[in-house]
């Protein structure tokens, strides 16, 4: 049953950016709730895939923003400085190790963040290469989906010379081996069969969203980085979902006892306008003028948001707080694993949470269909939560980090009615809404 406002957006907007699940239409929102036209609430345990750090509604950004938009300093960072996004760049930098060493590119998105950085890294080093991970999703752009290697991107061409690895996934271990280390031999035997000197970057999340939430075994990307230091190569991390405070803390490769050469920051950046940033070595930014340029780049209104989502971060303490409520989610999705055989298993950080749906824990074979079905009665329960993976079976957790321990416990409740009764979705469903 859809509503009014589905059917005049099935009308008027083109499929071309949707990715639908289920006939979701939003006329407003507050706190961690959206609202339909008809005022029905929802809890969104998405965040918008994460871009509504704060929720929706929060003060912080409303007054930020209103401030902004009624005495706006210009409209670009392009052939003007204004105070907003200067002020942005250097709390971002005050943020991030290497003082001095560093200077911020602000744009729009995870996907113009990730081309910006790749191409920056090619001009400045002269080399071509790049090193990616199978599931990554870096962006939905030409120069972003050219080193992505997630399925939705199969189509895309691709980098010369891109070294795709497996993502190190302990419930799915390459070769059966749960540490990783056998993807780290593969990429040893691929550096040694290319020239040296040849790679430019290698592009890593540091939890892989997309690709269904996955932590990577300790110790993993600390190696990684090593081997790609040893050969010159750029360590770019993609925190576009995960950083931000969502892991529970601030920068995600925090827990992982390294500091990437380069930080790409999105979604959650903007608190839900658009706003990316990356952080990297003065020479690779400042390579080249009019290189990567969008005429809003830097707009005074999204750095004016951003900078009240880093500040509200500090001021709530919603670092910690991610790790606390997060470790309240998953005990609960616990709880929900003894009543529900299809949750195979629970993973993530903080208020990045994964759980893997399958038909059988034994064979793990991916429940593909029931996770659509799944996320369908969710949302007619008034729950929004969509479904990431390879195989289309890992419900992605990343909601608002505002989010209260209530919330949560009432989402829990209602996850726990949609495990229970998702078989009562229509195949039919899925000839309007295919997902992935
Ligand atoms: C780790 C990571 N890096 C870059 C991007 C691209 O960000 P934009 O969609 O803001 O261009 C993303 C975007 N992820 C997609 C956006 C499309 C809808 C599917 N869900 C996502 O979260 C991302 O997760």
């Amino acid at each position: 049953m859809s509503k009014p406002l589905y059917d005049r957006d099935r009308a008027a907007i083109g499929n071309l950016q949707k990715l639908r699940f289920f006939p979701l239409a939003v006329a407003g929102g507050r706190g961690v709730r959206l609202v339909e036209e008809d005022g029905r609430e929802l809890i969104d345990l998405s965040g918008a895939w994460g871009a509504a750090s704060l929720g929706y509604g929060h003060p912080a950004i409303a007054a930020a923003v209103s401030a902004a938009v009624a005495n706006p300093a210009g409209a670009s960072i392009l052939s003007a400085s204004n105070a907003p996004a200067v002020a942005l760049a250097e709390r971002l930098l005050a943020h991030f190790p290497g003082k001095g060493t560093h200077k911020v590119w602000l744009g729009h998105s995870g996907s113009d963040a990730n081309e910006a950085a790749y191409r920056a890294v090619v001009k400045a080093t002269g080399r071509t290469g790049v090193i990616a991970f199978v599931g990554a999703y870096h962006g939905c752009t030409v120069g972003s989906m050219a080193f992505s290697g997630h399925s939705v991107q199969a189509d895309a061409a691709k980098a010369d010379g891109l070294i795709l690895l497996p993502y190190p996934d302990s419930y799915r271990p390459y070769r059966d081996d749960p540490t990783g280390n056998s993807i780290l031999a593969l990429l040893e035997e691929r550096l040694a069969a290319v020239p040296a000197g040849s790679i430019a970057a290698a592009f890593v999340e540091p939890i892989q969203s997309d690709g269904g939430l996955i932590v990577p075994p300790d110790g993993f990307l600390q190696r990684f980085a090593a081997i790609c230091r040893g050969h010159g190569i750029l360590v770019v991390c993609d925190e576009v979902k995960v950083g931000l405070a969502r892991s529970g803390r601030l920068h995600c490769f925090e827990h992982e006892g390294f500091v990437p050469d380069i930080l790409v920051l999105g979604k959650g950046l903007g608190g839900g306008l658009p706003l990316s940033a990356v952080i990297a070595p003065a020479e690779i930014l400042d390579c080249a003028s009019s290189f990567a340029m969008q005429t809003l780049h830097g707009n005074p209104v999204s750095s004016a948001a951003g900078l009240a989502v880093l500040e509200t971060l500090d001021a709530e303490g919603l670092a910690e707080a991610a790790e606390r409520k997060g470790k309240l989610l998953r005990d609960g999705l616990e709880k929900l694993a003894e009543r529900h055989s299809l949750i195979g298993n629970i993973r993530g950080r903080g208020l990045a949470c994964g759980v893997e749906l399958v038909r059988d824990r034994r064979s793990r074979e991916p429940a593909r269909a029931e996770t659509s079905k799944l996320i369908y009665r969710a949302y007619e329960l008034g729950l929004v939560l969509y479904y990431v993976g390879m195989n289309g079976n890992v419900l992605e957790l990343t909601p608002p980090l505002t989010i209260t321990e209530d919330d949560i416990r009432k989402a829990l409740q209602l996850l726990d009615r949609a495990f229970a009764e998702f078989h009562t979705i229509p195949d039919t469903v899925f000839e309007q809404f295919i997902g992935w």
